[in-house]
């Protein structure tokens, strides 16, 4: 998924390869039927369009002599009312005097932030487009679908727009209504006799595209508007795709919110922008319920995040968490490091049994009789009454804590029993306070005590033979040396928690306490996740559902997923449907078949992506002398600095030191991953373990050989490699003076 490298230095343009204006496939004479909000009144009968000049730049100009408004007037005027109606809902809601309605200040000031946050929400913001599209149905929808029932027209926008007497200007794209303007197709045109796309010149509208999709006698043609926006350079900070999201993206934006769904996508198939379209999404069509559950959004790491922080809000959404898998097990201060081999048996799922029963070590069959004291009189619950009821607590599927909060109550009624034997009658509170007694409580502590996740985890990993205890027949004895620290720590304070030791304390924690599951959960990147890092995220969406975004060609951890079955049962989510995406939205054609030679090799089960670009995309393969390769890599940089756009230089992390001094030495100023970039600075050098998730416009890419070289086996270089050679939207230049990896030789 792209990251933030490309950030905005200057304003989104269309290539030269790209027509600056597309122009209207249909004539601009409009005789379909009008909105109503828009030209109310006007009526129009269904016919076969004529041929027509075109609207370019230079909208469409009535003939001289002509009163009537041409229909890109029509839809400006139409524009120019939608935003006017925004302005006036924006207006009604700054002239909300809630004196009389607040009771007291704390509802004033609730009132108040909730006001605020909705004229927020109505902005208009320049240079997005209240609408893009349109719809007009063949009849009502959900109305009599008999021949002759009225058509109607929608506007299709980023947000509900509705005039001073609420009939609608523009429609949400969320609405069902709006679903045909992304699914709709000749062959099931959903009731919609025509789909009109717009285009827009800096928030200006200079065009539109017209499908007669109930019309089996008008050709089929390639969308220009739709090709336009999927060719548009993406600069700046990823931003929303819903003008133009596509049918088997729409299937998944739209799923269920009950069902979980795993996108399996290669390089640049939208997996990201799906994942956060489907957030929106479900937040239009169950926003109650999502919001008091909440919703989540987990990426690889805070440079992604940054990416596509702005992606929901621009979509109407503010409230949707981010964060990575680092940050939800943050139960520790991360100090440390792992091996690979050590953080490999971290992440197994065996884990999992191996805390449960460290958790449930200090579990104690009770020897002594409970002796509760009140007023005169003893009350004695023998030792084998007690183990009756540990043990039936241990067998029990429930939390180590809330068995612990539980056991108190069960003795007590043990007591209780009693006390109703000898005559007494006993109520509620006699049971709570039997349940607080001294002695119970002590009972307790010995039998079930107080269990600290943090420092459970601690004394596994620093005591050989309570890891021995543990782990006797899940972890073979060198596993278990592996795992367990050099130097035991001496305190919580002074330990040196990895990364994956947090998550094991945060499997520990769930074990004595149930995580809170959230209502819905986007995982993107979910390749790189280990077993025990998929259970995290899968706590807290235990009850609600989840989306799943990745490539199994693009995981490149000693634990990446190997089948999505495997990753969705340590997910709690073993029923999520499994989708797959291969039409690529970035990379294009000519450097993405270059990228899939290496499929054979690091997925052999994936289909090769196939590019929707029509742009072949700029391919160089440059071998040269070894001594000349900085040099070379140095010209290719400058080279590429004379296109628009950012540039990726992509080198092996080894050489990444020596080509910044050569790029220094020629004057060529350069970013790391993460900063931004702007207009002086264009030129990013990224180590091949941090391209993943960036996107640039040019890339060059240094030495194939060293980049597969640096990975501790074959499989996961050639990985890394094909991570590294699909971050490019336009270009590729690929320099290299050792052989080309066999596998891309081809
Ligand atoms: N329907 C679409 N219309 C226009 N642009 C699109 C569409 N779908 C995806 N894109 C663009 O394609 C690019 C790649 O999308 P995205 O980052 O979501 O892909 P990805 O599958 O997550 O890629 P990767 O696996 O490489 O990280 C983005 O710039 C995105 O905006």
């Amino acid at each position: 998924m792209p990251s933030h490298a490309r950030k905005p230095f200057t304003e989104p343009t269309v290539e030269p390869h790209v027509a600056p204006h597309v122009e209207p496939l249909e004539a601009p004479t409009d005789t379909s039927t009008q909105p109503r909000a828009a030209a109310a009144g006007t009526t129009g009968t269904s016919t076969r369009p004529r041929q027509g000049t075109p609207d370019t730049d230079s909208p469409a100009r009535p003939p001289q002599g002509t009163p009537a408004p041409g229909p890109l007037e029509r839809e400006r005027a139409h524009l120019a009312a939608s935003r006017a109606a925004l302005k006036a809902m924006r207006h009604d809601v700054e002239a909300l005097d809630i004196s009389d309605v607040t009771g007291n200040w704390v509802n004033a000031k609730i009132l108040a932030g909730e006001i605020e946050a909705r004229i927020k929400a109505l902005a208009d913001l320049a240079g997005t487009p209240l609408f893009f599209g349109r719809l007009d149905y063949l009849h009502a929808p959900g109305g009599d679908l008999a021949e002759g029932a009225a058509g109607e027209s929608f506007y299709i926008g980023r947000r509900h727009v509705h005039d001073a007497v609420g009939d609608p200007m523009v429609i949400d794209w969320r609405a069902p209504v709006s679903q045909p303007f992304y699914r709709a197709s000749r062959a099931e045109p959903m009731d919609v006799r025509l789909r009109r796309r717009f285009g827009y010149t800096g928030g200006e509208l200079t065009a539109y595209e017209d499908e007669h999709l109930s019309d089996a006698a008008e050709a089929d043609t390639s969308s220009k508007l739709l090709q336009a926006e999927i060719e548009r350079p993406r600069v700046g900070p990823m931003r929303d795709i819903v003008a133009t999201i596509q049918p088997e993206q729409d299937e998944i934006v739209r799923a269920d919110v009950s069902g979980s769904v795993c996108v399996q996508g290669a390089p640049g198939t939208g997996k990201t922008a799906v994942g956060l379209h489907r957030v929106a999404y479900l937040l239009y069509a169950h926003r109650e319920r999502l919001a008091r559950t909440g919703t989540l959004v987990i990426g690889p790491n805070a440079s992604f995040l940054q990416y596509i922080e702005q992606v929901l809000p621009a979509l109407g959404e503010l409230h949707v968490k981010q964060a990575t898998v680092d940050d939800l097990v943050a139960h520790v201060p991360i100090r440390g490091t792992d091996s690979a081999q050590a953080a490999r048996i971290k992440g197994d799922a065996r884990m999992a049994q191996v805390l449960r029963r460290a958790v449930r070590s200090g579990i104690r069959m009770p020897k002594e009789p409970v002796v509760v004291v009140r007023g005169s009189r003893r009350w004695r619950v023998p030792a084998y009454e007690l183990e009756e009821i540990v043990r039936e607590m241990a067998d029990r599927d429930i939390r180590y804590g809330a068995a612990r909060e539980a056991l108190p109550q069960r003795i007590a009624h043990a007591v209780l029993v009693r006390m109703e034997q000898a005559g007494e009658a006993p109520d509620d509170r006699v049971q709570d306070a039997v349940a607080r007694n001294a002695a119970v409580k002590a009972a307790v502590k010995e039998c079930w005590p107080p269990v600290d996740p943090a420092k459970l985890v601690l004394r596994l990993l620093s005591e050989p033979e309570f890891m021995t205890s543990c782990a006797q027949g899940l972890l073979s004895p060198e596993e278990q040396r592996e795992i367990l620290w050099a130097k035991p720590a001496r305190g919580l304070a002074s330990a040196k928690w990895s990364a994956a030791d947090a998550v094991l304390v945060d499997e520990a924690q769930d074990l004595v306490q149930r995580t809170g599951s959230l209502g819905h959960v986007v995982l993107d990147e979910a390749q790189d996740l280990s077993p025990m890092q998929y259970r995290a995220v899968g706590r807290r969406c235990s009850t609600g559902s989840a989306t799943i975004l990745g490539d199994l060609a693009q995981g490149t951890t000693p634990w990446a997923t190997a089948t999505w079955a495997e990753a969705l049962s340590h997910l709690g989510k073993p029923e999520a449907r499994i989708e797959e995406l291969t039409r690529g939205f970035r990379v294009p054609r000519e450097v993405i078949a270059y990228a899939s030679r290496l499929l054979p090799s690091i997925a052999p089960d994936l289909a090769p992506a196939t590019s929707v670009r029509e742009s072949p995309g700029a391919l160089f393969v440059r071998p040269v002398a070894a001594e000349e390769l900085d040099e070379a890599v140095v010209a290719a940089c400058r080279e590429s600095l004379g296109n628009e756009g950012s540039i990726g230089l992509i080198a092996a992390d080894p050489r990444v030191p020596e080509l910044a001094a050569a790029l220094t030495a020629a004057g060529l100023a350069h970013l790391a991953p993460g900063e931004e970039t702007s207009a002086d600075a264009r030129l990013t050098l990224v180590p091949a373990s941090l391209a993943k998730g960036l996107e640039y416009d040019y890339v060059v890419l240094d030495e194939p050989a060293a980049i597969v070289a640096a990975e501790p086996d074959a499989r996961t270089g050639l990985r890394r490699l094909y991570v590294a050679l699909t971050r490019a939207v336009s270009g590729l230049t690929v320099l290299h003076s050792a052989p080309l990896p066999a596998e891309l030789a081809g």
